[in-house]
């Protein structure tokens, strides 16, 4: 470990719309913050991953952070309050053209029981008065005992450089937890395949569990631009990989289709996706393909 260098891990949260993937957008300068409609995606809760000289800030998504309608929707709850506990840091994004409203005092509820330090970061300032920032602060103040308060604009970048040396100053001494060619050299690898799991779980709904994997074996640009990329998808079980390639071909095929013309948006380019499926028992057991994946040893 590098003296000084520093990782953690920072949840992100605050109410649809605040401009989350916009943030996540501009810290790390791709399109990372892969969506899905699941809400139990818990082991897969990274929204990207941001490696600099200073250090490694992993930023994770804390789904489930609204008022429940059911027993499942509370547990979901609990299980996000546990994960704030859990995190180096959290980041509590509010929108500042909207004010304060009932969902985040909704959120700031969940806020008291935890120790980690929060930050309020006011997103959207280019939308509002600077005189009207004070205020707006000090009703947030008085709901909970925020480490700091980082107005931004992520649509603009303003601000967004401090907030990351806020986060490292908050962070512990530690190893980079992902290779950093995976993210600064990279990044892309890790993004297409992040984005390939993301069909698989869309279509498979609830056939072929979370615990699918996906790793990019090749990925390089052809002589006519067209970029070429072969993945493998694991799953943990032979049914699961019926499912997955479906009658003829036509699951894959069609998670093919959707992934390639999600990373021909990224790219810009043209795609040639070559995808595979292969079953590897209790993959989560093997430390060679975990550290493949990128999870720390207690995931
Ligand atoms: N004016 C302005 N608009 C912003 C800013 N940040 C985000 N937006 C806009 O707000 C809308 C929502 O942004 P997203 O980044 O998708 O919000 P989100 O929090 O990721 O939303 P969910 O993923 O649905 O929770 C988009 O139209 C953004 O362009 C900002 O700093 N200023």
């Amino acid at each position: 470990m590098n003296e000084g260098y520093k990782s953690g891990f920072v949840a992100l949260i605050g109410r649809p719309n605040v401009g989350k993937s916009t943030l996540m957008n501009h810290i790390i300068g791709q399109k990372v913050a892969i969506m899905s409609d699941k809400p139990q995606t818990t082991r897969n809760q990274i929204r990207g991953v941001y490696t600099d000289e200073r250090g490694q800030i992993i930023f994770l998504d804390t789904p489930g952070i609204h008022k429940p309608k059911s027993k499942l929707g509370e547990y979901l709850v609990k299980t996000a309050q546990n994960a704030l506990d859990e995190v180096d840091l959290v980041l509590f994004l509010v929108d500042a053209s909207e004010g304060l409203g009932p969902g985040d005092r909704y959120i700031t509820e969940h806020l008291k029981g935890i120790k980690t330090p929060v930050f309020l970061v006011i997103n959207k300032i280019d939308q509002v008065h600077p005189d009207d920032l004070l205020p707006l602060i000090d009703q947030y103040r008085q709901l909970h005992d925020f480490a700091e308060f980082v107005p931004i604009s992520a649509l603009q970048g303003n601000n967004t450089s401090t907030l990351v040396r806020l986060i490292f100053e908050r962070l512990p001494e530690g190893p980079a937890y992902y290779p950093a060619d995976q993210v600064t050299d990279h990044p892309e690898r890790f993004i297409v395949g992040e984005l390939i799991r993301e069909k698989v779980l869309f279509l498979t709904r609830e056939e072929v569990p979370h615990s699918v994997a996906v790793i990019v074996e090749e990925m390089k640009q052809r002589e006519n631009g067209a970029v070429y990329v072969r993945a493998t998808i694991y799953t943990e079980r032979d049914s699961q990989k019926g499912i997955l390639i479906g009658k003829r071909g036509s699951m894959l095929k069609e998670v093919g289709r959707l992934a390639r013309e999600e990373i021909e948006r990224l790219f810009g380019s043209k795609v040639f996706l070559d995808l595979w499926v292969k079953v590897k028992k209790d993959w989560r057991n093997e430390e060679f393909l975990l550290r493949q994946f990128g999870y720390r040893e207690e995931d």
